[in-house]
């Protein structure tokens, strides 16, 4: 890292509830210190809307908006333009979809930011998702590269095109800054307090080894979510991430 202080941010929790009462029971008991970021992502936002961001900012929280845009570049600008009105602090593009996608995704939102008198929002691409591994990347996907060659070939697109930041597993940060500046946002789900590999992500990680492995952030769902006391979970990780032992 260059001998530069890594930044940190408090996690961001994954809002995947299907209706607005679990959403705002789960913010009420998610209102403790220090405050997460909130993930509102394709669940909620299909459902409701731009109302649903508006939900979450008016308890007072910061928006992460993942709705991982993917499509022709023209269409992702004028979506990013919409998404750059909403006031949400970051967002996500696929760097699948090339760098005159990226390229377009982030001047429509930052546009759209502009148009609307608010600060642009981080834009963060998603390298390899985190449910995909080796095998699925060779015999489905038939990329090439290895894993991890692949999420360091989408971070160093994403810095090209001058993108805020990547999603990925905390597994390929290593990788990854060796091609980005420190300044390079590198977000990580597949958190998983105990690694016991009984459901869909594959590269995972706990949150003691997303810090010492660089991460600037966690995104963390279900441990938290779908836990008998969101709180006092949302407290273990956040602790275990951002405290060295
Ligand atoms: O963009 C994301 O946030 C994301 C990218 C990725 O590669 N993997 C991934 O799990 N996510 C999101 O992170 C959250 C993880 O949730 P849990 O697996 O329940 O902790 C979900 O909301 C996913 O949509």
């Amino acid at each position: 890292m260059g001998g530069t202080i890594l930044k940190r941010l408090t996690p961001f929790v994954a809002l995947d509830v299907a209706t607005k009462e679990d959403a705002v029971a789960l913010l009420d008991q998610l209102t403790v210190t220090p405050k997460p970021f909130i993930k509102v992502g394709m669940e909620l936002f299909y459902h409701f809307g731009p109302e649903i961001v508006k939900t979450v900012q008016d308890r007072g929280f910061d928006v992460f908006l993942d709705l991982k845009l993917y499509d022709i570049p023209n269409t992702v600008k004028r979506a990013m333009t919409a998404i750059g009105r909403l006031g949400v602090a970051f967002t996500t593009i696929h760097a699948a979809g090339g760098s005159e996608m990226l390229k377009a995704g982030k001047a429509g939102l930052d546009a759209g930011a502009q148009a609307a008198g608010l600060p642009a929002p981080k834009l963060l691409a998603i390298t390899q998702l985190t449910s995909i591994d080796e095998t699925i990347l060779r015999d489905e996907q038939h990329v090439a590269l290895s894993l991890i060659e692949s999420v360091q070939n989408y971070a160093h697109l994403a810095a090209q095109c001058g993108l805020d930041g990547v999603i990925c597993s905390a597994q390929e940060l290593s990788a990854i800054r060796q091609v980005v500046g420190d300044d390079f946002w590198c977000i990580t789900p597949g958190i998983r307090p105990e690694i016991n590999h009984d459901d869909d992500q594959k590269r995972v990680v706990t949150p003691a080894q997303a810090r010492e492995l660089g991460s600037n952030g966690i995104v963390v769902g279900r441990p938290i979510t779908q836990n008998a006391d969101p709180a006092a979970a949302y407290q273990a990780i956040q602790r275990a991430f951002m405290e060295a032992n």
